[in-house]
């Protein structure tokens, strides 16, 4: 469903990576995992259409990205590795912020349900910059249980700065996700708590 063929990326004058090819199909998930600075975030930036490819193409349903933009994007959820988030407002508001600007349908009980969900409850309605960096962290992947409908999910350093409890429940989550038909991509330094097969396309030292 998802394909990269002969995918380059150029930082300045420096080639990350070319001749990079990767397929996802429903249910998959992709581990993406290489050194710091391999270009791991670069090509999950390109996969979301946000940065131009040097060379190559990416194809949704055997067809280019770049000519069907919102068919391709209704079906994206995007997590970066920096949360988008506002430090002044709250989970709740974040979430509600973030939900309302990427055109997801959630109503206050599915926020709260969310929150308590990621184990915030307590801190729902706190703002932002008081939490920890593992609180900001759940709040940025609530998004996850805000969007089943989003079909791939584009999840940079999801583990980072999670407890091994918050570690479990998000692989469990991407799993289920995944059995519903979904398809997962991400990069990550740590295993996960995977207990399916995990496809890795591993960045190596290129570029
Ligand atoms: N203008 C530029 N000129 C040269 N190199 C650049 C330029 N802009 C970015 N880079 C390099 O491009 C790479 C971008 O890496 P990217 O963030 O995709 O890596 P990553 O594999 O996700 O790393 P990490 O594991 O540290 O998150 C870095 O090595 C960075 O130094």
């Amino acid at each position: 469903m998802l394909q990269a063929l002969g995918l380059a990326c150029l930082k300045g004058d420096r080639l990350l990576f070319r001749d990079l090819d990767l397929s996802l199909d429903r249910g998959g998930i992709l581990r993406v995992a290489g050194a710091n600075g391999c270009g791991k975030s670069s090509l999950l930036r390109m996969l979301c259409g946000l940065s131009a490819p040097e060379a190559g193409s990416i194809l949704w349903r055997g067809k280019s990205i770049r000519k069907q933009r919102d068919v391709y994007h209704d079906q994206l959820l995007y997590i970066g590795h920096a949360p988008a988030l506002n430090e002044r407002l709250s989970p709740r508001e974040n979430l509600r912020f973030a939900c309302a600007s990427a055109g997801d349908a959630a109503s206050p009980a599915d926020i709260a349900l969310a929150l308590e969900r990621l184990g915030l409850t307590t801190q729902a309605g706190l703002p932002l910059r008081v939490l920890s960096q593992g609180q900001r962290k759940r709040t940025s992947l609530a998004r996850l249980l805000l969007a089943p409908q989003r079909t791939l999910w584009i999840l940079d350093e999801p583990f980072s700065a999670l407890d091994a409890r918050a570690v479990e429940m998000l692989s469990r989550h991407i799993e289920s996700h995944c059995d519903a038909g979904g398809m997962v991509i991400l990069t990550t330094h740590q295993e996960g708590a995977f207990t399916r097969p995990v496809q890795c396309l591993d960045m190596g030292e290129r570029g």
